[in-house]
């Protein structure tokens, strides 16, 4: 088992990641979980999937688990779904020193990680993270959040948790597309600031992706380490370094919004398509070369996913994408900073960009 620190000021915690984390769950929790019942929430598929073991290290350490089990997708994290979970918790009679437990992808650690940071003004959360995405990304590093009809991630809190449990066995029955757009996040790593670590997705990627559990183990805690760091540094996302975690997500949180937040596009498909598009736009800047844009687009196409947002059929033109682009958190004085890049490993921040060239932009793109 690997075991990572996120060195947050005043809130440390460990991000372990190994095989057999839910199975041991209990155990792994020792010392957190005070009393009998212990709230866990989670989404109806992963309760399927993976309810029973940890239902059952729960029971054999003496404790009677309460499930709250949601529907599966990324219509959970509404203003509906919140306003019942925290009424839920409340039921429960959840007390701030108490540890909820999320179990699921990105959409129940969000919700879920929400809900703590609002009831009693805070309470201890613990993430079990079972898709790709949420064990390399979504899981660390305290941001949570619901959308709201306005947009992706709009009204949210900064609320780190106790621990992370990252199981690789779970990443055994997820389906592979969940698979391919986890990994959108893993490659987000490499781009934004290891041209080596693109090498190796490059290498090992599809491997990775078909099970061999040295490789997952690797993609996994190098992207943990990697999200770690930048989190230490900027926890809050003020300096201009939390935001090359956003790499991709001004275009591809344009193409969910435009897709409704609906299974059409998943979070990590936009975001590889919102990637292969800040390449692109770098290129057309001047200040990236137009064949490494390409290596990137490739390099998603050879893992399965989709390379170009004209197959999205999106029967809209640029300007009603960026139109969507307003709503990003990012948004400073009317302006809109976008994370672009001057090679494979260095992103920035740019802060010249103007909105109707990218329409433009964007307008031969859904024509390409
Ligand atoms: N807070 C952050 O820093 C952060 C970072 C990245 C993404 N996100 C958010 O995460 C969300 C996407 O997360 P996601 O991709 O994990 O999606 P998700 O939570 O919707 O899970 C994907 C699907 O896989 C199913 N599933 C999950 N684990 C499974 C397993 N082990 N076996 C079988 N099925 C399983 C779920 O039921 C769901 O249908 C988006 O809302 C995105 O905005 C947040
Ligand atoms: O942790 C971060 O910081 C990120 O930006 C990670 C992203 O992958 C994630 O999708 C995040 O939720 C996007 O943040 P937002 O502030 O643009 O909503
Ligand atoms: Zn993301």
């Amino acid at each position: 088992m690997a075991v990572i620190p996120v060195d947050i000021a005043g809130r440390p915690y460990e991000v372990r990641v190994g095989t057999g984390l839910l199975e041991t769950v209990a155990q792994q929790c020792a010392g957190r979980l005070r009393k009998k019942r212990v709230p866990i929430v989670t989404d109806e598929r992963v309760h399927a999937a993976w309810g029973n073991v940890v239902e059952a290290s729960l029971v054999a350490a003496g404790h009677e688990p309460a499930w709250r089990i949601l529907p599966a997708g990324e219509a959970t994290k509404s203003w509906d779904q919140l306003a019942a979970l925290v009424d839920w918790l409340l039921a429960e009679e959840v007390e701030r020193g108490d540890h909820i437990l999320a179990l699921g992808g990105g959409v129940i650690g969000d919700l879920t990680g929400f809900a703590a940071s609002i009831v009693k003004r805070g309470c201890n959360f613990i993430q079990l993270p079972t898709t790709l995405l949420a064990q390399v990304d979504s899981s660390v590093g305290g941001k949570t959040a619901i959308n709201t009809p306005a947009g992706k991630n709009l009204v949210g809190a900064f609320h780190q948790p106790a621990l992370v449990l990252a199981d690789l066995a779970a990443l055994d029955t997820l389906p592979r597309r969940e698979l391919q757009a986890g990994y959108a996040e893993v490659v987000k790593y490499g781009l934004l600031g290891d041209a080596a670590f693109f090498d190796w997705c490059e290498a090992h990627g599809a491997a990775m992706l078909a099970g061999d559990p040295a490789l997952r183990e690797y993609a996994v805690s190098r992207s943990v380490e990697a999200k770690a760091k930048i989190v230490k540094a900027d926890e809050r996302e003020t300096l201009g370094l939390r935001a090359l975690l956003n790499l991709g997500h001004t275009f591809g949180h344009a193409l969910e919004a435009q897709t409704g937040f609906s299974d059409r596009l998943l979070h990590g498909e936009g975001v590889a398509l919102g990637m292969v598009l800040a390449a692109r736009y770098s290129a057309r800047r001047g200040h990236f070369p137009a064949a490494q844009a390409e290596r990137i687009a490739r390099h998603f196409a050879d893992a399965g996913m989709i390379g170009n947002i004209s197959a999205l059929g999106l029967n809209c033109d640029g300007a009603a994408l960026t139109a969507h682009m307003l709503h990003d958190k990012k948004m400073d004085a009317g302006t809109l900073p976008f994370l672009l890049l001057n090679a494979i490993g260095e992103a920035f921040l740019a802060k010249d960009v103007e909105l109707a060239d990218v329409a433009a932009f964007l307008d031969q793109e859904l024509a390409r």
